[in-house]
Order: C-alpha cells, then structure tokens, then sequence
C-alpha cells in the first residue's frame, strides 16, 4: 500500500469532471473552426509582392499547423488537473493549452509544457510546491472515465512516483508495436530533462526502459513550445538508429502536436539518398573513425595529378606541350583561389588553358605579349575557345583534375586498393583492406551504407557544391516564368475593350502591363511554399537546425558525430543513451570521450534511474549481464513486479528452431507483441520455422510487430520493445555480436511482460539465475 493515497474516486466527482471535459471539447470545436476560418481566408489571399506572398505562405502554414495541433489534442485532452493550497482553485492540464473566459484569470485548460503546469509532475508530498491534491483524469473518447487522486498534504515521502496508479495502469497495457506519447505520467526526473535547457548538450545516461526516447521526444515537443519562434524556423531533428526504430516512434510528436520535426535515420541523412546497405561491423568501425578526415582529404589531393613527364595535345596539327611544371604552378594558383576541389578546379582550367593557348600562338609564330605581329584580343580569344573546346585538352583536364562528386571519389578511392594505400599512410594492411569494396555493377550493387553516409557529407564539404547545374535550371525555369507572364500580359494588352483612335489618348490609358510587369506576375503565379520546416530541412543538406536530439546515441561514430554536429553550429543538443547498450563497435564506451572532440567540456549529464518497462523479474536477470560487461552501471530500479517469471529451457541443437517457433507461436497466439531476438546466424532458420507456424512472421529492417511476431537480431531490436520476447541461443549472441554481452543485455530487457530463454546448450554462466528446465 503506498504511502501516499492513490484511489478512485466515487461516480458525484466524475459527474462534475465530465462537465468541465465537456466544456474544454467545446472550446477545442471553436478554436479549430476559427483556425480553420482564418486558414481558408489566408489560402485566398491575393499575393501581390514577394513579401505579401511570403506572408500569405506564413499565415497558411500557421493555422494549418494549429489545426493539426488540435486535432491531435482530441485524444485525452485534458490528463488533470491540480489543486492550489489557500484555495488557490483548481488548475486543469492538458495537451494543449485553451484560453478561459476572462484572460485575466487561469486558462480553461493549462498546455502541459507550461511552467504554471510543472507540479502537476513534479509536487510531492514532501515538496508539495503549493498544491494540495494531484488528479489523474483519464478520458475514453470525450468521456471521463476514471479519476486516480494523490493527496500531497500527508508529509511522507510515498513511493516517489508521480501519479502512481495511473502510471501502473498505462505501463501495464498491451504494446501496440507504436510508442504512444507519456504525457499523463511524466515521472519527476524525466520532468527534469524535459524542461533542462536548451543551450549546450544536454546527455541523459540511462538504462533500458528508463523512458530515455519518451523523455527525449517529449523534450523536443517542450522545446518547440518554449522556444517556438527560433525552433520553428530552424527545425528539430531527431536522428534514430533504424528505419524500425524511427517507425516505432513515429506517432509520439504528432500525438503532441508538433509537426515540425524531422525523424531521420543515419543512413537517410543525406538528401536524396537511402543508405541502407550492410556491411561488416569491422568496416563500419573503420569508416566512422575521425582519421577518415585524412584519409578523404588525401584521396582528394590524390586525384589532382602532376604527370611524370610532359603530355601533349594536338590541336590543328600542331603538338602542344603541357609540362609537369606548368600543372604544378596551375595547381597552386587553383588551390590559392579556392581550398574546395571542385571550386578550385575553374582557376586551374584557365591557367592551363592560358598556357597552351600561349604555346598555340608560339607556334603559330606570333608573339601573344608585344611586337611585331602582334595578335589582337580577339584572335586571342578565338585561339582560347578553340583550345579550351579541344576534346583531347578537355580529357587531359579531366585526368589532371577531375570534376568529383563525393560519390564518384568513394566508389573509387575503395574499388582501388592502391588509392586506398596512397590515401591511409601508416595503417594496416588489415585495416585497408576493410576499405576495399568492389566497383558497383549490376551482379554486385554494393548500396550505401549507413556508415558512408558521414563520409560522403564530408567529402562535400571537402569538394565544395558546385550548384552550377542547379543554379541554371533555377534560372531557365524563372525565364520560363517570365516569358508565360510576359504573353500574359502581352494578351490582356491585345485584347483591351476600349478602342482608340487617338494615339495620345491611348497613352493615358492603363492596361495590366502598366499596372505589373512581368517579373510580379511570374511571382504571383508561383505555387504556394507549403512544406513544413521538416520537409524543407530534408531536402536541403547545408540545413542547420536550431536543436538536434539523437536517440540511441551510443551507437554513433565518432564521423556520426561530426556530421551531426556540422548540422547544428549552436550545439544546442540532446544526447540520449545508455553506454552500456552500445552494439557497434565504432560506438561509445564513455560519453566524454566520444563528446570532447567536437564540444570539448561543454556538456552536461542527467541521469534516469527507473525502469518503466521491464518487471523486475526480468530486470535481475539483466543486472546479472549488465555486471559482466564492467561498465560499472547501476541497473535500473524497475518499477513493475510480480509479473510472470522468466523462463529458460534447454532444447538440444536439432530442437532450437522448432521449439522456438512453437513457443513463439504460442505467446503471438495470446495478447500483446512477440518477437524473437537471434543471433545472426540463426535468423533464416527461426525465420523458417516460425513462418511455418504464423505465415504473418516478420523479419528484417521493415518488420513491423503490429502485423505479426518478429524475429529480429539484437541490433535491430535496439530501443523497441515487445510484450512477449524469445531470446534464442543466448550464447550464440555473446559469441556473434561484437559486443556480445551488451547485446544480450539488449535482447533480455525488450520484454514489458513474458521473457523465454532457450538454449540448445548449456546457458552462459551470466544467465545462472535462471535454472532451466531440460525438455
Ligand atoms: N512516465 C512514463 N509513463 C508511462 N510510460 C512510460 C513512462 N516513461 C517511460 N514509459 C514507457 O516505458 C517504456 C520504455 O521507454 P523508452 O523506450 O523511452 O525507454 P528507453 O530508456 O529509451 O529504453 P531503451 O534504452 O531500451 O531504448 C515505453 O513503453 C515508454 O512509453
């Protein structure tokens, strides 16, 4: 029995509820209609100028925004409300703030992220912060259900959960296979980060199930609230490790009401590109250390070539020498002009065409500089296009100093172990070779991986853009504009009503080419700019954002980090992880040492404690492996107990998949999600197996556990969480994965209910708690 009251309260009090729920769904209607109004009045606004048009694009997107924020809010609006000492009154919470009658008094209903809202969350019964009582109001539809009471006048120290009833009762409910947003039982210390500031970096270490997403996606909803103006135009990016995992928390901001976010994986931060290639952890950890700078910038200087002795080109018969001398000086010239390879590249082209050029009238006999014979500019200029049009001097340009795309220097730099060997001076053979990756041919796509994804962002950067090509179908398409604009005009000029004899007269009156030109009509005409800020920020790489929360963040490498970082120039960040979770081996073991590279000192650690997922059965088990992994963590304190044990059984090799898939069967056949964690090497098998049972078996980067059980290995199942789970061959994931034991750390503590261990051998001596039954 806790100490601090928890019951439910009797029908007279949910009657009187229910009247001020429905009250606040009336005044949720009429806020959306006016938004909606005002929408639909802006869509039609005339945009006479750019800014007008700019305004009208703002107005828009503003009220559409807010009616999405409406929307979302008519699931359990309001989550309670609490009760000031001295009859301060009653202060109702909800997912949205509504105005009362009278704006000089409180708010019919209080936006969650508001400070006046903060004791909802945070006041106990020994720091009660001016209130008296807390009450959880849970709502089906627009009806009160039920209302859980905390009395905060008791003085005792309680359980130290905020609204504990209510929060038994949400993590005791089946999982969906979607996270659902937390706003009804923020717990104190997640309250905390979500309300830390937003300057510097911000880690919060926390062990599995502490509610480290929720916390983090909730902070970014409080973010976008307190800091709406700034954020608003910046963006917010949420960087998660896989496809599977950003899925899973997809629905959390819109149920909050924010849009405005931009969910991205690792592999899908480059625009245009889905990098969703595997390859060998080894690889990956190569590709994501910080040499990798050295290395991209060697291979660049590595592509611009001095001959070893002269070349010639032939132009008009006659041989013109380019010397090893004259691309060193060109070289130069071009680095001095511009440190960006492709930007460089102009400066070189002319200086080497200006040599041959010079060569050309030598040999035509001519003195390009003075005296007799003296070429004028335009023979000069003839003889300069003629030799830069030349197709050998072209191509011998291009192999001097090619035009490069990142991806175009990756391919390849890594299909070519000598410019590999050329670009990592004082590595390993072994470590070059983890470089190495065939051309691309169509028996051999070689995709993209995610750990090329920082790379070919830094080897742009290196590069520089070279936007020519877009900037001059910008340009076409605007004359484009202009013309059409321009025979629109000319047409409503043609077809004038009044007909004029006197010239003067005609001169006086005014047709729509007087009143607009072309260049404001091809402005008016232009569609509507309604992407939101996320939409706009994903196609646009050189977008910074004006806050950058990265889940999972243990699993970052250290060329990760810089790219996320060169993302966000005002380190305004929100780190979230648990280093004792940490799969990849490019990872991190220690939050400073991955940090200090990129923000020295600068950042600041929160802690999250307990464990709203996994029972406390389940937990000890975990503790067990968490200690043989010598990070020197604390499990977390799990707050669910006496739920069903865990169970172990030993099943022979020939028995695993079968008995594997039968048990999983079993469990998916009941409430809830099932999934079974393996190591990689037993995937197709269970796969097989299962499927045989349950034809809805999913597996995979696009397996979804609302639509049928999983079979997922450890990495995949990084941050989800499933209401049954199967962990088969425990020993097989020690020995498979790179960090084996963090990934049985992992695969153990997914489970919100049911855990199964089976094993065809003996269990690992870490999983000793759990005495198996031998079938
Ligand atoms: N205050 C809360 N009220 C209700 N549910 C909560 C609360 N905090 C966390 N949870 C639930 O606990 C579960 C675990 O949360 P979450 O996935 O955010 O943990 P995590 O720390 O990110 O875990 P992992 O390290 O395993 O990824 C989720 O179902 C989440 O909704």
């Amino acid at each position: 029995m806790p100490a601090t009251p928890s019951d439910v309260v009797p029908d007279p009090e949910l009657a009187c509820e229910q009247e001020y729920v429905t009250d606040l769904y009336a005044r949720l209607d009429a806020a959306r209609e006016l938004a909606e109004r005002r929408w639909r009045q802006a869509i039609s606004w005339p945009a006479v100028d750019p800014q007008a048009l700019q305004e009208r694009d703002a107005t828009v997107r503003f009220h559409g925004e807010r009616m999405v924020a409406f929307d979302a809010a008519e699931a359990g609006l309001c989550v309670g409300r609490i009760d000031r000492a001295d009859d301060g009154g009653a202060l109702y919470v909800g997912r949205i703030g509504l105005p009362g009658d009278d704006s000089a008094q409180d708010p019919a209903l209080v936006d969650w992220r508001a400070p006046a809202a903060r004791p909802f969350y945070v006041a106990t019964p020994v720091h009660p912060l001016g209130i008296v009582r807390r009450r959880h109001i849970r709502t089906r539809g627009r009806t009160v259900v039920r209302l859980d009471d905390e009395v905060l006048t008791t003085g005792l120290a309680g359980s130290g959960l905020t609204g504990e009833a209510a929060l038994l009762s949400a993590l005791d409910a089946s999982r969906t296979g979607r996270m659902t947003d937390i706003v009804r039982t923020i717990q104190a210390e997640q309250d905390r980060v979500i309300r830390s500031d937003a300057a510097g970096v911000l880690v919060v270490q926390g062990g599995p199930g502490t509610g480290k997403t929720a916390v983090a996606l909730h902070r970014a909803a409080y973010l976008l609230y307190t800091h709406r103006e700034r954020l608003a135009r910046r963006g917010l990016l949420v960087v998660g490790p896989t496809p599977t995992f950003l899925r899973y928390i997809a629905d959390v901001l819109p149920s909050l009401g924010e849009t405005g976010v931009l969910l991205s994986g690792l592999g899908q931060l480059r625009p245009g590109l889905d990098a969703r290639g595997e390859e060998s952890p080894e690889t990956a950890a190569v590709k994501g250390r910080l040499e990798m700078v050295d290395v991209l910038r060697a291979a660049i200087a590595g592509r611009q070539v001095v001959p070893d002795g002269p070349r010639e080109v032939e132009i008009d018969g006659f041989a013109l020498r380019l010397r090893p001398v004259d691309v060193t000086r060109a070289q130069a010239a071009a680095r001095r002009a511009d440190p960006l390879h492709n930007l460089a590249r102009p400066f070189f082209v002319r200086r080497v065409v200006d040599t041959l050029t010079k060569r050309y009238a030598d040999r035509l006999g001519r003195d390009v500089q003075a005296g007799a014979g003296l070429l004028d500019r335009e023979d000069v200029a003839a003889l300069r296009r003629e030799v830069s049009e030349d197709p050998g001097v072209r191509s011998l340009l291009a192999e001097l100093w090619p035009v490069l795309t990142p991806e175009r220097l990756l391919t390849d730099l890594f299909a070519d172990p000598a410019r590999v060997a050329e670009a990592t001076p004082g590595w390993s053979d072994a470590d070059r070779a983890l470089l190495h990756r065939p051309r691309p041919s169509p028996a051999h796509p070689a995709p993209w991986t995610p750990a090329d994804v920082p790379l070919l962002e830094e080897a742009e950067e290196m590069l520089g853009f070279d936007d020519s090509a877009q900037r001059a179908r910008a340009d076409r398409d605007r004359q484009r504009a202009l013309h059409r604009a321009q025979e629109t005009l000319d047409v409503l000029h043609g077809s004038r009503s009044v007909d004029l004899e006197d010239e003067h007269l005609e001169a006086e009156v005014l047709s729509a080419g007087d009143l607009l030109s072309a260049e404001d009509l091809a402005d008016r005409q232009r569609e509507l700019d309604l992407r939101t800020t996320a939409e706009r920020a994903a196609a646009d790489r050189t977008w910074t954002f004006g806050h950058v929360v990265v889940d999972e963040a243990q699993e970052l490498s250290p060329m990760a980090w810089r790219l996320l970082v060169r993302r966000c120039p005002t380190r305004s960040m929100t780190v979230v992880g648990d280093v004792a979770q940490t799969g990849s081996l490019a990872g991190a073991e220690r939050w400073d040492a991955v940090l200090r590279p990129h923000v020295g000192d600068a950042w600041r650690l929160e802690e999250l404690t307990v464990n709203y997922r996994t029972p406390a059965e389940v937990m000890e088990v975990a503790a067990d492996v968490l200690a043989a992994t010598g990070t020197g963590l604390t499990p977390p304190r799990s707050v669910r107990t006496g739920g069903t044990p865990p169970v172990a059984e030993v099943t022979g090799e020939a028995g695993l998949a079968a008995r594997v898939a039968e048990v999983a069967a079993d469990l998916a056949g009941g409430e809830g999600t099932t999934a079974v964690l393996v190591p990689p090497s037993r995937l197709a098998d269970v796969v097989a197996a299962l499927g045989a049972l349950r034809p809805d078996v999913q597996s995979g980067p696009g397996a979804d556990s609302s639509l049928g059980p999983v079979v997922l290995v450890p990495g995949e199942a990084k941050g989800l969480e499933f209401d049954s789970v199967v962990v088969a061959d425990p020993q097989g994931v020690l020995d498979e994965g790179v960090r084996g034991l963090n990934d049985l750390y992992v695969a153990l503590t997914r489970a919100t209910q049911r855990l199964t261990v089976l094993s065809p051998g003996p269990l690992p001596a870490v999983l000793d708690r759990l005495a198996p039954a031998v079938v």
